[in-house]
């Protein structure tokens, strides 16, 4: 039993180290295109499945409260929180429109949404990915080595190299703890020289 436990470990620390190998930069990029986004007014709409559901919530806390600096909120929704608006949407609908749904009614152009799938294949996500890009949101897609039509579909995607779920998973949390980080630092790093800093962040509201 051992042997089984430490290979769960060191194959979740493998995949990360091949995720990294490749994604450096699209992180680097995709920060500061939440941060822009962040700075236009503009809002993060996150959604997933099982544990993704899980994931959506725990990055968009993050983002509402605080990852690691005393700054004010940062808008981000979780999707899949509200239990009236997903049962009503399953029961009189379909549950494949429970995202697409909420996107729709809940998002203006210029929002960024987060979809989180490790096989790729749900279809309550790539309906919502549809939808979001007819309204001129840009997508960020959070998926698996299986996942490439929803890649292919999603304006950036993070392809973590496993088909395992949980795996995956695991990839895909340091993922949006890292973005967080990145985000916070671009909009609220203390400038090196006195003077005024590059823009004004006012998210006091
Ligand atoms: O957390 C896990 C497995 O680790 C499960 O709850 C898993 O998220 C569920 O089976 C999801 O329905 C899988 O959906 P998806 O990632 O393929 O879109
Ligand atoms: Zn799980």
């Amino acid at each position: 039993m051992e042997r089984k436990i430490i290979k769960a470990f060191e194959d979740s620390i493998s995949v990360k180290q091949k995720f990294i190998k490749e994604n450096a930069s699209l992180i680097a990029e995709v920060s500061k295109l939440i941060a822009d986004a962040f700075n236009d007014g503009k809002k993060i709409l996150l959604f997933g499945n099982g544990g993704s559901a899980c994931d959506a919530s725990h990055i968009a806390a993050e983002f509402v409260n605080r990852f690691k600096k005393d700054r004010p909120g940062l808008p981000a929704i979780a999707l899949n929180t509200d239990m009236a608006v997903l049962t009503s949407i399953s029961n009189d609908y379909d549950y494949s429109e429970i995202f697409a749904r909420q996107v729709k009614t809940l998002s203006e152009p210029g929002d960024i949404a987060i979809a989180i799938s490790t096989s790729g294949s749900s279809k309550n996500i790539l309906k919502a990915v549809d939808v979001a890009k007819k309204k001129g949101l840009r997508t960020i897609a959070f998926t698996g080595l299986k996942g490439d039509k929803f890649a292919s579909k999603s304006d950036y995607a993070f392809v973590v190299p496993s088909d395992d779920t949980p795996r995956i998973q695991e990839t895909h949390i340091t993922l949006g703890h890292v973005l967080c980080q990145m985000v916070e630092e671009i909009l609220f790093e203390v400038p090196r020289k006195s003077g005024v800093p590059k823009k004004s962040h006012d998210f006091s509201g």
